[in-house]
């Protein structure tokens, strides 16, 4: 590359994420975009891109030749045979990265089929396609060459106004294990219990207010996106296998104390595990925001060593969640079974924190660090359940005696061992039918709760853009 020109860009996959970066970048002002999908696409892209300054190639190779600074953004699990077959033809002095959400067999094929005068500085956008880029975290990672390539990549995704966060390859699979994996293994678990349920949650009215919209509208956008990004940071990251392990590990003991009535062992591991992970005293109720919040001046990630700052908490309120509704709030009835306020045990959340709890993951400093917006959701409601103590004493008394949530619970605690099953064999057909079993089952949902876990998102988002510019601290 010439001094005083711009880079030129390569996409390598023209997926979801390959045609958002392409569009992006071009409008961001990327001069010249070249990019590929599989061969057989070239026709079809070459139509659809007409006119728009993003030029399509043939194949990977044509890619490679000609782009100092080239993006592969291919499933997981292809990704090693697309390297090793267009890696080779990568031209002289560019730079390399992938998209990837699993870094650990990126890094191996960059290592292995990358020629050695070829730089490797990888980025990671932890956001969907069609969320915005502006304000979410876009990983990079600086793994071969010279440190000038690092503000070559910043330089290209200036117009993106994400948030970089530099981390080593080894750091992000620790991080996103800890953040997406596990999360992602909740979720899934939902979506798997309901559908052996064979029960639409949204048609049941104990599942449409509060901290349960989240659940069902995230089970519905993780469900209508594509298995491939689910398995491949599952399966191919060699630390997501024991959170998600530990997350049914959690939900099985804690079940196995509810069922048996242990009232002490269940309240005393429920409060231990608030205390390790938020900070709060047994039946405190923290001030918003008040310097018992742990998580408000915590300093580096757990695990990572990474400094974050400061991070505020998410305080998500019932107004808020109830803008979200599936269904229409009922009338307060004399049967228990359509009421709003029949308490629940929320076991996905108390396994969520006491798996949190037993692994030591700080979930407010993975978020500074690299949290995606399910995640942030996911925390909010778990933060939600957890600061009030009249709600979380009304969980556990829920978990003890009530007996209508109880089967769901058992599906639960069924679908969390299921799926820490499937993670542990590492076997994506195992996983996609898995996957596909329970997403076609919600499919006639998914438009709705897409558009619904979209705005959602931007909610949560602007409240903490609020937050911020009202004068609490940033994570920055
Ligand atoms: N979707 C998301 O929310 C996010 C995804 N990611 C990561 O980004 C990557 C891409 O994901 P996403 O865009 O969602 O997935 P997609 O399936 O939409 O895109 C992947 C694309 O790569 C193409 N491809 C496969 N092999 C080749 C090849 N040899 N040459 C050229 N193109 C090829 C695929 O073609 P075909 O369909 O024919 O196989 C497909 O069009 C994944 O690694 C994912 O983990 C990261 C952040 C967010
Ligand atoms: O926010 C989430 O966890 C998502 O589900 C979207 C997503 C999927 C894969 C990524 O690598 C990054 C973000």
């Amino acid at each position: 590359m010439s001094e005083g020109t711009q880079p030129i860009v390569g996409i390598i996959g023209m997926g979801d994420m390959g045609r958002m970066y392409a569009k992006r970048l071009k409008a961001g002002g990327v001069e010249s975009i070249y990019v590929c999908d599989k061969p057989e696409s070239y026709a079809s892209l070459k139509q659809e891109f007409e006119g728009t300054g993003i030029i399509p190639l043939a194949n990977g190779h044509q890619v490679s030749r000609i782009s100092d600074f080239i993006i592969y953004s291919v499933e997981a699990a292809a990704l090693p045979h697309v390297v090793k077959e267009y890696g080779p033809s990568t031209k002289i002095g560019a730079v390399v990265a992938g998209q990837t959400s699993v870094k650990a067999p990126e890094k191996d094929a960059f290592e292995k089929y990358l020629p050695p005068d070829v730089g490797i500085t990888s980025v990671h956008s932890l956001h969907g396609p069609s969320v915005t880029t502006e304000g979410q975290p876009l990983i990079i990672i600086h793994h071969r060459g010279s440190q000038s390539n690092v503000k070559m990549v910043e330089d290209i995704f200036r117009s993106f106004k994400s948030r970089y966060v530099y981390l080593s390859y080894e750091e992000h699979d620790s991080v996103t294990a800890n953040t997406q994996a596990v999360t992602h293994a909740a979720f899934l678990s939902m979506g798997t219990a309901w559908r052996n349920s064979a029960s639409y949650p949204w048609e049941t009215a104990r599942y449409v207010s509060g901290v349960e919209v989240v659940k069902v509208n995230i089970t519905l956008r993780i469900y209508a996106a594509k298995w491939h990004v689910y398995a491949g940071l599952a399966l191919l990251n060699p630390d997501a296998q024991i959170q998600i392990q530990q997350y049914a590990k959690s939900a099985t003991e804690l079940f196995k104390l509810m069922v048996e009535n242990k009232k002490q062992e269940l309240e005393d591991r429920v409060w231990e595990a608030r205390e390790k992970v938020f900070g709060w005293k047994r039946d405190q109720e923290p001030e918003p925001s008040s310097s018992s919040d742990p998580h408000t001046h915590s300093k580096s990630a757990a695990g990572t060593g990474i400094e974050t700052g400061i991070r505020d908490p998410i305080l998500l309120s019932e107004d808020i969640l109830d803008q979200f509704s599936l269904g229409s709030k009922p009338q307060e009835s004399t049967n228990s079974t359509t009421t709003t306020s029949t308490p629940n045990s929320h076991l996905s959340l108390l396994a969520m924190v006491d798996c949190w709890s037993k692994l030591g993951i700080r979930p407010y400093e993975h978020l500074a660090v690299a949290g995606t917006p399910v995640f942030m959701l996911w925390i909010g409601v778990a933060e939600y359940l957890f600061r009030q103590p009249a709600l979380l004493s009304s969980a556990i008394q829920a978990a003890l005696s009530d007996r209508i949530h109880r089967p769901d619970d058992i599906e639960f605690v069924v679908a969390a061992r299921g799926w820490s099953e499937c993670v542990s064999f590492g076997n994506f057909d195992l996983y996609k039918r898995r996957f596909e079993e329970t997403s076609n089952f919600f499919s006639p949902r998914f438009e709705e709760a897409t558009k619904l876990g979209g705005r959602m998102i931007k909610a949560i988002q602007d409240l903490q853009a609020g937050k911020r510019t009202a004068g609490q601290p940033n994570i920055q």
